[in-house]
């Protein structure tokens, strides 16, 4: 199993962002970010905005040209903040979300880079497709706190005035003035996309990210398989078949997704290797696709057993696991973190793909679920994803919008929260075992 952290160990790199107002600049550091921070690479953006709103407030309460004239102090402040979180933090990659759009400043940027032995990776977003330029200028309207209290109309004008403003020293990437630069140029998000120097692993990791996401609206549907034999049973693992209600589940699915998806839209199923995936899928009237890596999180030597089983036979192992749950390995099995590695080509080919409604199980559903929700990897693995839930994932612009829908047929639960004995031992009279409690998600119902 690669270990993206070990391979990158060395390489330090800062993302410096290019582009006009309203080129989804921020839209594209954020996606970097969480991605990266994801996969265990520690990555943080610095927002110019941000540090010009701690100094001067929201725009408006600056003029135009003196935000303009005046923008060198708060990226001075951003770059030196960046550079102290690479000392003291040990990030790997700093992403620079500004316009940059003069030559002069990118240049003082990369020296400074250079200087603390950090790769620069320009990267722009140039548009010139007019409707796009509008869409996104809606977007910021909508969403920058800049905005907030302002007539949508005077922000809009804002907005086309400091695009005016910046194209008066705007230089866009070109291969020829700019050959010996590693820069990534956009054009027209993914309209076509020109690549120059690209020389490290982590540098094409980001690049081939890059490429692959779109900014089409789309919904991602997550289930968890629907009860299993071994859920009854409290065991973990395994290659169970469904118990009765976990039948009923599966029969129920049809009808509560095309009632949830409408009629005519398009959706394709994937699922894992394992039976329990399989049959809640069965009647679902969609292509179906079989991942291997969405099979669940390999549970080693303790497969097949209960979480009491484990912490008789195995009590330092239950106990290491509790403390450390993303990185704990079960022996000869997996971690969380070596679940979310086997994921990142599920993930990249998810980015890729429009409406998709994915069947697996509550380990792989939580690193998932993390990815689109930007859940810290201390929490991740002590989320609820309840069985005989769906949940409705609508990626936007700036953030995903969750909501879920409980099926209405009861099962199992199968959480075991943290720091709780399975031997009777707990203190703690609101901690749960697993067994044989019907799972009650705040949510509505079909
Ligand atoms: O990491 P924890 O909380 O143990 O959850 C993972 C466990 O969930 C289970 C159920 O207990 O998954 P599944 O969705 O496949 O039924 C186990 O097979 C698996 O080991």
């Amino acid at each position: 199993m690669p270990n993206y952290t070990n391979n990158i160990q060395d390489s330090k790199i800062c993302v410096i962002l290019i582009g006009l107002p309203a080129r989804g600049k921020t839209l594209i550091a954020q996606k970097v970010v969480r991605y990266l921070s994801w996969l265990s690479i520690k990555a943080k953006s610095f927002s110019y905005d941000d540090y010009r709103r701690v100094v001067y407030g929201k725009s408006n309460e600056l003029t135009l040209k003196d935000r303009y004239e005046e923008c060198y102090r708060w990226v001075e402040t951003a770059v030196a903040d960046m550079i102290e979180w690479f000392e003291e933090e040990k990030g790997i990659v700093g992403v620079l979300d500004g316009s940059n759009h003069s030559e002069s400043q990118r240049d003082k940027i990369e020296e400074i880079c250079r200087k603390h032995d950090i790769k620069p990776l320009f990267l722009e977003s140039w548009f010139d497709k007019p409707e796009l330029i509008t869409n996104n200028i809606l977007d910021v309207n909508s969403n920058s706190p800049d905005y907030s209290a302002i007539d949508p109309e005077e922000a809009r004008k804002d907005i086309e005035d400091r695009i005016e403003l910046y194209k008066k020293d705007y230089t866009t990437l070109d291969t020829s003035t700019d050959a010996d630069k590693t820069f990534v140029k956009m054009i027209n998000i993914h309209q076509s996309i020109i690549i120059n120097k690209i020389d490290t692993y982590l540098q094409s990791r980001i690049v081939y990210y890059l490429m692959n996401f779109h900014i089409k609206p789309r919904t991602i549907w997550l289930s968890r398989h629907g009860e299993s034999m071994y859920n009854l049973e409290g065991k973990i693992g395994g290659d169970a078949d469904l118990s009765q209600r976990g039948l009923k589940y599966a029969q129920k699915l049809p009808e509560m997704i095309q009632k949830l998806v409408g009629p005519d839209e398009q959706l394709t199923v994937w699922i894992s290797t394992l039976k329990r995936t399989y049959q809640t899928s069965q009647y679902l009237p969609y292509k179906k696709l079989q991942w291997k890596a969405l099979d669940e999180l390999d549970a080693g030597i303790c497969d097949g057993m209960t979480y009491e089983e484990i912490e008789r036979q195995y009590p330092e192992d239950f106990k290491a696991r509790d403390e450390n749950k993303y990185l704990y390995r079960y022996r000869g099995g997996e971690s969380y973190k070596d679940v979310v590695t086997r994921l990142e080509p599920v993930i990249m080919e998810l980015e890729r793909q429009e409406n998709i409604l994915i069947i697996t199980h509550q380990a792989v559903l939580r690193c998932i679920y993390a990815y689109f929700m930007n859940v810290p990897q201390e929490e991740s693995p002590w989320m609820s994803i309840p069985l005989h839930t769906v949940i409705k994932l609508e990626p936007m612009a700036y953030d995903t919008i969750v909501s879920r829908i409980k099926a209405d047929i009861p099962a199992v639960s199968t959480y075991k929260e943290k720091g709780t004995s399975q031997l009777g031992e707990s203190t703690d009279s609101s901690s749960s075992k697993t067994r044989n409690i019907i799972t009650s998600a705040k949510v509505h119902s079909l």
